[in-house]
C-alpha cells in the first residue's frame, strides 16, 4: 500500500453508517470479525521509508520529552499533556506528525469513516501518545478512559507485538477467576480487578494501523504481555506430528489472521501450525482526541495561575 485516502466522496455522506461503509468498502474490509464492535486492522498503512523516518524522529526527540514508567517502558506525549481533571493542555503537534509524511491527516480520513462523522468534519486528533517497548516489556490491562473520544488509532513501528483484549466480569454470569493488576504508572492504568479471561489476541505487525472504537474502547481493557517472543498457533490447530504430541504446543490464536497480509506468517501457520516471532524494539503511536481542551493552550494555564 499505503492505503488510498478518501477525499472526494465527503459531500455525499450522511450520518447513516451503512452509507459510509458502502462509500468506503475498504474500511469494512479491514474490520476484525467475531469480536465486539469495533476494531479495524489495516496492514502496511505506511511505507518502510515512512516507518524509518518516524522511528528516527521519535528516537531523536530531546531527552526531556521522554518519561519512563515503572516497568521500563518509555513514553512521549505530543500535542500536550492531560491535567489531573482530564483536560488537555494543548501544544501544537510536531511537523513529523502533521506535514511529512502527514500521517495524522491520513488517519483522520479513516477515523472519519469509522466514527460516521458528518461531511468534511474531522475527528480532530489533538494528542499522540508514543510508547517505546524493548523486547520483554509490555503494558498491563487498562482502559484509555473517558477523557478521550472513544475512537483511537495505533500505528506500530519497528517490531510486531500481540495486543490482548479483555472484558470486565459480567455481573449476571458466574464469576470467573479474577486477577488484580497492580498500578503501573501515572497513566491511570492498572489498579483494576479484571476477568482473567482474555477476549482476543491481535497480532500487530510493523507499519500496521489498529483502530479501536465503540464498546471495545468504552467497556473493554487492552494489554500487552511482557514477553521476548510470541507463539501464534493456527486456528483450528494443526495436530503436531506423532513425536511432538507429548510436548503440547503453547501459543495463542489471533483474531486478525485474515487481515495480516504477511505471506510468510500465513504459510507457517498453514504448514507448521505455528509462527514464532522474536520481539524487537517496538514504538507505537496512538492518535486520539481529548474531549476537553484548555482554551488558550498551556500558556492559558500559566496565565490562569498568575491571575489567581
Ligand atoms: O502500544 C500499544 O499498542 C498500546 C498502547 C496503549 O494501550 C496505551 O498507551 O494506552
Ligand atoms: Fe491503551
Amino acid at each position: 500500500m499505503p492505503v488510498p485516502i478518501n477525499n472526494d466522496q465527503d459531500t455525499q455522506q450522511s450520518n447513516d453508517h451503512s452509507t459510509y461503509t458502502e462509500a468506503f468498502p475498504e474500511l469494512e474490509h479491514f474490520r476484525i470479525q467475531n469480536i465486539p464492535p469495533a476494531a479495524y486492522y489495516i496492514p502496511d498503512f505506511i511505507t518502510k521509508e515512512e516507518e524509518e523516518y518516524l522511528i528516527r524522529k521519535v528516537e531523536e526527540s530531546p531527552q526531556p520529552k521522554w518519561r519512563k514508567v515503572g516497568t521500563g517502558r518509555r513514553l512521549q506525549y505530543w500535542g500536550g499533556t492531560m491535567s489531573k481533571k482530564g483536560i488537555l493542555l494543548p501544544e501544537p503537534l510536531p511537523d513529523f506528525l502533521t506535514s511529512f509524511p502527514n500521517i495524522t491527516e491520513r488517519i483522520e480520513s479513516f477515523l472519519r469513516v469509522a466514527s460516521s462523522v458528518k461531511g468534511k468534519e474531522k475527528m480532530g486528533i489533538n494528542q499522540v501518545l508514543v510508547n517505546e517497548y524493548q523486547s520483554g516489556q509490555g503494558i498491563s490491562p487498562h482502559e484509555d478512559g473517558p477523557a478521550f473520544h472513544p475512537l483511537v488509532a495505533t500505528l506500530s513501528l519497528g517490531s510486531h507485538t500481540i495486543l490482548d483484549l479483555h472484558h470486565y466480569i459480567n455481573p449476571t454470569s458466574p464469576s470467573p477467576p479474577m486477577v488484580s493488576m497492580p498500578s503501573e504508572d501515572d497513566e491511570g492504568e492498572g489498579g483494576k480487578t479484571i476477568a482473567a479471561i482474555t477476549l482476543a489476541h491481535l497480532l500487530l505487525l510493523p507499519r500496521s494501523l489498529l483502530i479501536l472504537s465503540s464498546s471495545l474502547y468504552t467497556s473493554h481493557l487492552h494489554s500487552i504481555s511482557s514477553r521476548e517472543k510470541d507463539v501464534i498457533i493456527s486456528n483450528p490447530p494443526i495436530s503436531p506430528p506423532q513425536d511432538e504430541q507429548e510436548s503440547k504446543i503453547e501459543g495463542v490464536q489471533i483474531a486478525n489472521t485474515e487481515l495480516i497480509g504477511d505471506s510468510d506468517i500465513i504459510d507457517k501457520l498453514r504448514t507448521e501450525g505455528k509462527w514464532i516471532g522474536e520481539r524487537g524494539t517496538r514504538i507505537s503511536l496512538t492518535f486520539r482526541r481529548a474531549e476537553k481542551v484548555l482554551k488558550g493552550g498551556a500558556l492559558g494555564a500559566l496565565g490562569g495561575a498568575l491571575r489567581r
